[in-house]
């Protein structure tokens, strides 16, 4: 009967959780470890109950092999002895991580912080990595993005099957609980990472969750062992003969003629019509047969702080036959107004008493029991899944799971089986009981995600707490059994009982979730965690939370032993004393407002209105008695529990509040920023335009000097348009283009007659070009190669320009003032009106539009014969086609450069080339002239005006230019 100690430092077995981003080789998990212990010896390990010393009664499982051990003699003892802790078969609790698949295209695709090294490690890298940590504080740029390795008993990637998942997490605890041990399994995470779907699954087929397969597997192993049921689980590890009057599984026919849209909502949720056994899981355990067995189910939710059983009629009291139905409490007819209330009275808690076991020594009293919890039996897998459902119902009906499917309760299902030789039927010693739970706990850490108020928020705030303290029991569990080992390792430093006095106490009793559970951390048991994530979720931080819970919790083991033998009562009818009537008075509790609703595709959307009663539990005098060798509630710890709940509860307050001003914060900053780049945009590209229009005015000034000089194209003559002439092909766009606004005012005495060869600014600028009331000749010289203009080009020929232009040198021309004074515009040279030679009288009246049309044409035409006349010569481009191209100087460049300001750069227009090698390649044949020619050849006669020309030139020049 050797027991080995499997206890070991935690460093060297557990989930570490590595800050590195080297991968270690992946530790495989550790092995399930059948208890071998028949009876024994079994300490806690927990460091809470102590350890306890299991009477010696034969097991059952273990009939054939086991030599009897005779029952020691009861002891009287309020605290169970200490045992050395090598004593004890200790297994760590198992942690698999479940990854929830993609689902819907709202979610991101890609898994953003988890990465799957192997099939037992994960690494989390905060997403924040771009260099932003919580609240926007920045990572400096050389530190790596944090990142951690953590490292389960297996990883379940999202493509893992439910069946797959069933074999490998759950099968183990079945085949225990129908060997005799007791198993715990939970899903522990955020909310949406898939708890439910992998506790209970979805109806599509081969998505059963792990508890309906369970229920499968027990039903499919004990075919035709069925016992006669004539023993019955009471509290914690009690059995007792069952009675005849023992509740029969409730009906969950829906009747409610009072209230017909709440029978159908109802209805509808009970709906059983997707279920089918195509789903059953055909698993079969090969068990004795010899035994037989009878199996019973009991579904407990907790919900802020309160313990409720889901099976029990709701309005039990009135209605021994076990409605489902929840029918007005004031009004038992019926006939309620709305909204129904519904009452639903909260369980009490109470610790196991030593009498249940057979060894009073304090077997099975580590644990409490939920006081009036009722308990099942269930004869097929069908039936305890309709009972599974009635419970899922209840929870609607109150409100725990409403509408949505998040669960905002921990719900617990226990399933107890009482097994017992064929042979001794009759011999109650012969019974034994064990018990597997699974739970599906609330998801946690929700407040920040559904930045939750009132009572969501104390809802959010008894959640936190158990998982919490949850946490806590683990934490300390660790530690104890830490020091414990140490102390084992070095028995010559410390006394081993010294180390166990000095244990720390383990605060199960500080929420109702780890009181209830606390037998099984206690070490009545194998403890199964799932940790489920969903991946596509943003909540990093939640996620990282539960892995370093999961980490904690690989790093405890609990006590596998068979389950306590339990000591048979007689039945409560053959010695129970009548129950005391319940204190008269108002009921305490807190009333809530439910609307439960059901809709689905082609169905319309009804609603059913309730009104929630949950009345507290009764304390009865007979608590403090009973748990007389228990640890008592230690006030300030409470104290300190609930302190630390409210101060945490107000972090979450303070950072939503936070991150909502963050938020609004950086839109402020987002919208100013915007606005800003706007104007600095919009005055650039002003001073941009207002620049080029300079420059292409100043150009034109010159062109127009060149044409007026008679350096580009030979001299002809330009019929005079009239103003309504020239407006007309101006507004065909065919001739005009790019002028100012004010230059199409009719009433402006400058018309534009021509538009000048293409330029790569043209179109961009607005230019005025005077209606020239005379001829004007032009000549393009012949420039050099070099660009100057060739010595041929003599005095006289200014000479002949400006009197060609301006007729006489007497003659008045009129040089209009622009408007704006800017000395940059160009205003072209206009003879004066009626003083001009040759000039046209106006029309007196507006032409005919034939006779408009054709005067229009002949002024094209003739404008056309110019342009491709013009040739500029000089080497540039020997055969010139129709037009001259003028690059752009780099003067003008430059000064834009320097207009816009340090970092500011010429962008080139669309078409314009940066160099005029790459023009002349890009235009073949096509004259192309820089400015830098340009304005050598208007220096040249500059120069020359100045040399030869009268005093009236050289100022006409200077005021041009
Ligand atoms: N492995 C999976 N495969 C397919 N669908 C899944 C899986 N896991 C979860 N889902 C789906 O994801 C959704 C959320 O899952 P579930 O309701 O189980 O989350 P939960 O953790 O229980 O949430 P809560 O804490 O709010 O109750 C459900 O629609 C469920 O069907």
């Amino acid at each position: 009967m050797a027991t080995r100690s499997k206890m070991s430092a935690p460093a060297t077995r557990a989930s570490s959780r590595t800050k590195t981003p080297t991968i270690s080789p992946p530790s495989p998990p550790p092995a399930m470890k059948a208890s071998k212990a028949k009876s024994s010896t079994r300490s806690t390990a927990a460091g809470t109950s102590g350890t306890k010393t299991t009477a010696a009664r034969k097991q059952l499982a273990q009939k054939e092999n086991t030599p009897e051990i005779k029952p020691t003699a009861p002891k009287k003892a309020v605290r169970p002895p200490v045992v050395d802790a090598s004593s004890a078969e200790q297994e760590p609790i198992m942690a698999y991580l479940r990854i929830r698949p993609h689902l819907s295209d709202d979610e991101a695709t890609s898994m953003p912080y988890l990465d799957p090294l192997s099939d037992t490690a994960v690494r989390m890298t905060d997403p924040s990595s771009d260099g932003r940590g919580a609240f926007g504080l920045h990572y400096r740029a050389s530190m790596t993005p944090p990142s951690s390795i953590y490292r389960f008993s297996h990883v379940f990637l999202p493509a893992t099957q439910q069946a797959d998942f069933f074999a490998k997490t759950t099968l183990p605890l079945v085949r225990g609980l129908l060997d005799g041990q007791n198993g715990l399994l939970f899903a522990y995470g955020v909310t949406n990472s898939g708890k439910t779907y992998t506790i209970q699954g979805a109806n599509t087929p081969g998505s059963g969750g792990i508890l309906p397969r369970t229920l499968d597997v027990i039903f499919n192993s004990i075919d035709g062992l069925h016992s006669d049921g004539r023993y019955r689980p009471i509290r914690l590890i009690g059995v007792e003969e069952a009675d005849p009057s023992d509740p029969t599984p409730p009906s969950i026919d829906i009747d409610v003629p009072s209230e017909p849209v709440l029978a159908e909502v109802l209805a509808e949720h009970m709906d059983t019509s997707d279920d089918s056994d195509v789903d059953a899981d055909s698993t079969v355990i090969k068990l004795d047969r010899n035994y037989e067995y009878s199996i019973w189910l009991s579904y407990v939710e907790v919900y802020n702080e309160k313990a409720y059983d889901l099976l029990a009629s709701v309005n039990d009291e009135q209605d021994k036959e076990g409605s489902v139905l929840p029918r007005s409490a004031s009004n038992p007819a019926g006939h309620s107004a709305h909204p129904v209330l519904v009452t639903r009275k909260a369980l009490t808690v109470k610790p196991s008493p030593a009498s249940d076991a057979v060894d009073d020594t304090g077997a099975g009293s580590g644990g409490r029991y939920i006081s009036g919890l009722k308990h099942f039996r269930v004869t097929s897998a069908a039936q305890a899944k309709t009972l599974v459902k009635l419970g899922q119902l209840h929870r609607r009906v109150f409100g725990t799971l409403a509408n949505s499917q998040s669960s905002r309760s921990h719900s617990m299902i226990t399933i107890k089986i009482l097994k017992n030789h064929r042979g001794d039927r009759d011999d109650p010693s012969s019974v034994q009981i064990s018990r597997l739970t699974l739970v599906d706990l609330a998801g946690s850490e929700r407040t920040k995600h559904t930045q939750t108020t009132g009572d969501r928020l104390k809802e959010a705030g008894n959640i936190n707490k158990s998982l919490m303290v949850l946490g806590q029991c683990m934490e300390v569990m660790r530690s104890n059994q830490k020091r414990l080992a140490q102390s084992l390792a070095n028995p010559g430093r410390s006394d081993t009982r010294d180390v166990k006095k000095a244990s720390v106490m383990v605060p199960f009793r500080h929420s109702k979730l780890t009181e209830i559970l606390m037998d099984y951390f206690a070490g009545d048991g194998r403890i199964v965690m799932i940790v489920n994530v969903n991946p596509y979720d943003t909540g990093f931080d939640e996620n990282s939370h539960v892995m370093k819970f999961s980490a904690l919790a690989r790093e405890v083991s609990t006590a596998v032993n068979n389950a306590p033998l339990p000591r048979v009562q007689a039945s409560p009818t053959k010695r129970s004393a009548p129950t005391k009537p319940a204190p008269a008075g108002p009921p305490r509790g807190v009333t809530r407002k439910v609307t439960i609703s059901s809709f689905g595709p082609g169905k319309k959307l009804s609603e059913a209105h309730l009104e929630v009663l949950e009345e507290d539990e009764e304390v009865e005098d007979g608590d403090q008695s009973e748990g007389s060798d228990d640890e008592p509630i230690n006030p300030l710890v409470d104290a300190l529990f609930d302190e630390i709940e409210g101060l945490r509860l107000r972090l979450y307050e303070a950072e939503m509040r936070c991150a909502i001003v963050e938020a609004e914060t950086r839109e402020e900053v987002m919208k100013e920023m915007e606005g800003r780049m706007r104007a600095v945009e919009r005055t650039y590209a002003q001073r941009l335009m207002s620049e080029v229009e300079r420059n292409e005015r100043k150009m034109d000034a010159k062109i127009d000097m060149l044409h007026q000089a008679g350096l580009l194209g030979t001299a002809e003559k330009y019929p005079v348009a009239s103003p309504s002439e020239s407006e007309t092909e101006d507004s065909r766009g065919n001739l005009s283009q790019g002028s100012h606004g004010d230059s199409s005012d009719s009433s402006s005495e400058f018309r534009m007659v021509a538009d000048l060869p293409s330029s790569p600014l043209q179109g961009r600028g607005k230019r005025k070009t005077a209606t020239s009331s005379r001829p004007i000749t032009t000549h393009i010289p012949r420039l050099e190669a070099d660009g100057s203009i060739p010595s041929a080009v003599d005095d006289n020929t200014d000479d002949a320009i400006f009197r060609e232009v301006g007729g006489d040198e007497d003659e008045d021309i009129a040089i209009p003032s622009t408007s704006s004074g800017d000395s940059d515009d160009y205003v072209p040279l206009v003879p004066a009106p009626g003083k001009t030679k040759n000039q046209k009288a106006p029309p007196q009246a507006a032409p005919a539009k034939s006779a408009q049309r054709r005067s229009t044409k002949s002024v094209v035409s003739k404008l056309e014969q110019d342009m491709n006349g013009l040739v500029i010569s000089g080497g540039v481009v020997p055969e010139a086609e129709d037009s001259i191209i003028i690059l752009p100087n780099r003067r003008i460049r430059q000064e834009t450069v320097e207009l816009g300001g340090p970092g500011v750069e010429y962008v080139p227009g669309k078409g314009e080339v940066d160099t005029v090698k790459k023009k002349k390649r890009q235009l073949g044949k096509k004259t192309v002239v820089t400015e830098e020619q340009v304005e050598e050849v208007v220096g040249a006669m500059e120069q020359r005006a100045l040399r030869g020309g009268s005093r009236q030139n050289i100022r006409r020049m200077a005021r041009v230019s």
